[in-house]
């Protein structure tokens, strides 16, 4: 595998998080989460943004961060589901990193995110949310040359997959 970023997208419960951890140590790549530099940048939690700022201010950190984040080499670069919404972002994950989008089936996402309280988007009917989501998201990961459905995987399979693709 070439030496360059690696940028994991996909929707909320999908793995990036998890998988990104283990794919950085398996490569010696360094280990980047775009939610993570947020909370650094900001001193508030994801919630606490979204609350106190509304969710195009967070859009815009997300940018910012993410500039920031591939300007190097050798990093996972792991971002949040709603990352791939502005083209703008788009561009700079071609641009700048191999692009790897993570998938699961609607069921699976629901069950690993059901009980996690720290995604706003996800608040009151989590069934509901995801499904809405879902529809509304259509398509938006698709511009990732590689696509890898992560249901029923371990993530120690998921990241041999990575690294082979
Ligand atoms: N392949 C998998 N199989 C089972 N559970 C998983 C898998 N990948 C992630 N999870 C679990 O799903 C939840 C969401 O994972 P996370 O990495 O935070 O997803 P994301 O960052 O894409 O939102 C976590 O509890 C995590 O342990
Ligand atoms: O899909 C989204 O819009 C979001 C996904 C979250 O990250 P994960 O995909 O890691 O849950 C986080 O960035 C924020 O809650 C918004
Ligand atoms: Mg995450």
């Amino acid at each position: 595998m070439q030496s360059t970023n690696i940028i994991l997208i996909g929707f909320m419960g999908t793995g990036k998080s998890t998988v990104g951890e283990q794919l950085a140590q398996r490569l010696h790549y360094e280990r980047c989460d775009l939610d993570e530099e947020i909370v650094k940048a900001t001193g508030k939690t994801i919630p606490q943004i979204f609350a106190e700022d509304g969710e195009e201010i967070f859009r815009q950190l997300e940018t910012n961060v993410l500039r920031q984040l591939v300007d190097g080499n050798r990093r996972v670069i792991i971002t949040g589901g709603g990352a791939v919404l502005r083209p703008e972002n788009v561009q700079i994950m071609l641009r700048h990193g191999r692009v790897v989008a993570l998938t699961a089936c609607e069921q699976e996402i629901i069950r690993r995110v059901e009980r996690d309280q720290n995604r706003p988007l996800l608040q009151g009917n989590v069934k509901e949310k995801v499904r809405e989501l879902l529809q509304a998201r259509a398509g938006a990961y698709d511009f990732a040359p590689v696509q890898i459905d992560t249901t029923g995987k371990t993530i120690e399979e998921i990241v041999d997959e990575i690294t082979t693709a």
